[in-house]
C-alpha cells in the first residue's frame, strides 16, 4: 500500500521536558492507523507536529514528498482534541469557510455540507447559530468540516469521545468509508473496543517513545495470548499446576488462567484434568485493552507473551 505520511524520528522538548522521544511511523493510502497512548504519553504533539501546529526539534514529517513548511496540508483533513472552536456563526457559513481554507470549490463544498448534514441527522441546521448546538451536534459540524474537501490524509484526534452510540456508528461508519475510498486515517481513541474493531494497523507510545507498532493482527496474535475463564469453585494452586498456565487471576466465582504464547486453544482444552469444577467456560485472547492497561500501568504481566517492539 502506498504511503501518505512518514513520521521519522520525532523528537520535541517543551522546556526541561521531552514529550517525544524519536517517534517513527507511517500512514498508508486506505488504511485506519491507530495512534495510542496514556494521558500524556505524546499522542496529540504528534499530532499537532504533523499539523504544522508547531514544528520538532529533531526529525522529519514527510507527506507527497513535502516536508516541514511545503507540505500541501490543504489535502490533510484535521479534527483537533479541542472542540467547540467555532461560536457566534451558523454551521454552513463556519463549513464554508472551512472549504475556502482548504482551496475547495465552494459549490461543491455546499453540496457536500448538506448532505453530510443529513447523513449526521442535521438536516435544517445550516442556518443554526454554532453555539446554539449541542455538544455532539457540534462535534458533527466539527467532523464534516474536516472531511468536506476530500482531504487524502485525516487525522481525527479523540473523534468518538462525548458522542452517544448512535453518533458513534455513524462516525465509524463514514471513517470506514473514507479509509476504503481510499483516504489514509490517523486516529487517536481511548476506547480500545472502537479501535479494535475498526484499525488495520496501531502505534502505541508511552512517555513519548514507541512501546507497540504493527497490524491490529500482529499485535494480536504475537502479543495478545490465550485467556481462559473458567466458572466454578476450584483451588488457585490446582489452577496453576495446569500446563502452560502463566498466571491465574481470581474474580468472585470466576478464575481466568492466561496462558503461555505457543499454547494451541483446542489441544490444551483436551487436556484439562478432570478434577476440574467447570459450570461456564470461555476462550479467547486478551484485549487490546488488557495489553494497553499492562502496558501503561507497567505491569508487564503480558510481556513474555511475545514481543513486536522491535
Ligand atoms: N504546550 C505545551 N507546553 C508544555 N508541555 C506540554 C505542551 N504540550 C504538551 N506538553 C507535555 O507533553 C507531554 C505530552 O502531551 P500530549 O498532549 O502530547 O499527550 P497526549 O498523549 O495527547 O495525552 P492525552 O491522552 O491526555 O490527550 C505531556 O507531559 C504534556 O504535559
Amino acid at each position: 500500500m502506498e504511503v501518505m505520511l512518514t513520521v521519522d524520528g520525532l523528537e520535541k522538548s517543551f522546556k526541561d521536558k521531552q514529550a517525544l522521544k524519536g517517534i517513527s511511523f507511517e500512514v498508508r493510502k486506505g488504511e485506519i492507523m491507530a495512534i495510542l497512548g496514556p494521558n500524556g504519553a505524546g499522542k496529540s504533539t504528534t499530532i499537532r507536529n504533523i499539523m504544522g501546529i508547531m514544528y520538532p526539534d529533531k526529525g522529519s514529517i514527510t507527506f507527497h514528498n513535502h516536508q516541514g513548511k511545503e507540505i500541501p496540508r490543504h489535502k490533510i483533513g484535521y479534527l483537533p482534541e479541542e472542540r467547540g472552536l467555532y461560536k457566534n456563526v451558523k454551521v454552513m457559513d463556519i463549513l464554508l469557510y472551512l472549504a475556502d481554507l482548504k482551496d475547495y470549490p465552494l459549490d461543491k463544498a455546499k453540496e457536500r455540507i448538506l448532505t453530510y448534514l443529513k447523513k449526521f441527522d442535521l438536516e435544517g441546521k445550516e442556518k443554526v447559530s454554532m453555539d446554539e448546538l449541542s455538544k455532539g451536534m457540534g462535534q458533527k459540524v466539527q467532523f464534516i468540516g474536516s472531511i468536506l474537501h476530500e482531504p487524502e490524509l485525516l487525522i481525527l484526534d479523540e473523534p468518538f469521545s462525548g458522542l452517544d452510540p448512535v453518533s458513534q456508528e455513524l462516525f465509524k461508519d463514514e471513517i470506514r468509508n473514507l479509509a476504503n475510498n481510499g483516504t489514509a486515517i490517523l486516529l487517536s481513541s481511548h476506547q480500545m473496543n472502537l479501535v479494535e474493531e475498526m484499525c488495520d494497523r496501531l502505534f502505541m507510545i508511552q512517555n513519548g517513545q514507541k512501546v507497540i507498532y504493527g497490524t491490529l493482527d500482529e499485535v494480536k496474535t504475537k502479543y495478545a495470548n490465550f485467556k481462559c475463564t473458567i466458572r466454578g469453585k476450584n483451588n488457585v494452586r490446582d489452577l496453576e499446576k495446569i500446563s502452560h498456565v502463566q498466571r491465574v487471576e481470581v474474580k468472585e466465582e470466576s478464575a481466568v488462567l492466561y496462558l503461555d504464547q505457543d499454547v494451541h486453544p483446542t489441544n490444551w482444552l483436551q487436556n484439562l484434568p478432570d478434577y476440574l469444577n467447570v459450570s461456564e467456560l470461555k476462550m479467547n485472547r486478551i484485549s487490546l485493552h488488557e495489553i494497553f492497561i499492562d502496558i501503561a500501568t507497567n505491569k508487564n504481566l503480558i510481556q513474555e507473551a511475545g514481543d513486536i517492539n522491535a
